[in-house]
């Protein structure tokens, strides 16, 4: 299991104002940033185009972790790529071919994960898991910040996490909606090691204290 990273979510950011907003995830000593990108179809919600991952590249040096919740990200992948995205993770569940589209993303050079909701069983990323730098479970339905965390889904992390043992494998678990300092612990000892976090972070007091807590979990 990897090292505990804190990836704030963009979502819960002021929208007109995301540079400065990311200065705050640096200034907490953040490495990584969460970008949701959502297309209306596969979630009832609308975010950030490619056109904003490539204005921000520019002004930060942080991880970008960017989530496409898209009804066919192949067709977009590419734009996020060369956009500056350092990371793409992929849904399984739309009707599309995942495995031509981790491909795509090999060839593009960016690491790569794929995602399950929390009613999709965690044998749907078992092809990958030989593929992938991360797979993200989400503890929330996609779409919204602020909701409640799910924790049965910590289950599926721990099947996860002991398929990425048993297979000597060494991918990131990531959890992603509702996650605070609270449930955090409980994530770390289900397998998790990346935590993304928007409402917590963004609405904590004390952003640095709310990173060390989270990234010194055992
Ligand atoms: O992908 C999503 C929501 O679909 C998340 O990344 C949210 O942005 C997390 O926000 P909080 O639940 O932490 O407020």
């Amino acid at each position: 299991m990897g090292s505990p990273i804190l990836a704030p979510s963009m979502l819960a950011a002021d929208h007109t104002r995301l540079a400065e907003d990311i200065k705050l995830v640096e200034a907490a000593g953040c490495t990584w940033l969460h970008v949701d990108i959502m297309d209306g179809h596969f979630v009832p919600n609308l975010t950030f185009g490619p056109q904003t991952v490539a204005d921000l590249r520019p002004k930060t040096e942080l991880f970008l972790d960017v989530h496409l919740m898209l009804a066919q990200p192949q067709h977009f992948v590419e734009a996020f790529a060369k956009a500056g995205a350092d990371q793409i993770t992929i849904h399984v569940e739309p009707s599309y071919d995942v495995g031509a589209c981790l491909d795509q993303l090999k060839d593009l050079g960016v690491k790569r994960g794929v995602v399950i909701n929390p009613r999709t069983p965690a044998e749907a990323v078992e092809p990958y898991l030989r593929e992938v730098d991360i797979v993200l479970a989400m503890t929330v339905q996609p779409g919204f910040g602020g909701q409640s965390f799910q924790q049965d889904v910590l289950e599926k992390t721990a099947q996860i996490a002991k398929w990425r043992e048993s297979l000597g494998l060494d991918f990131r678990i990531e959890v992603d909606g509702g996650v605070n300092a609270e449930n955090a612990p409980l994530c770390r000892a289900k397998g998790v090691d990346t935590f993304v976090a928007g409402t917590a972070f963004f609405k904590s007091e004390d952003r640095s204290l709310f990173r060390k807590n989270i990234e010194t979990l055992d």
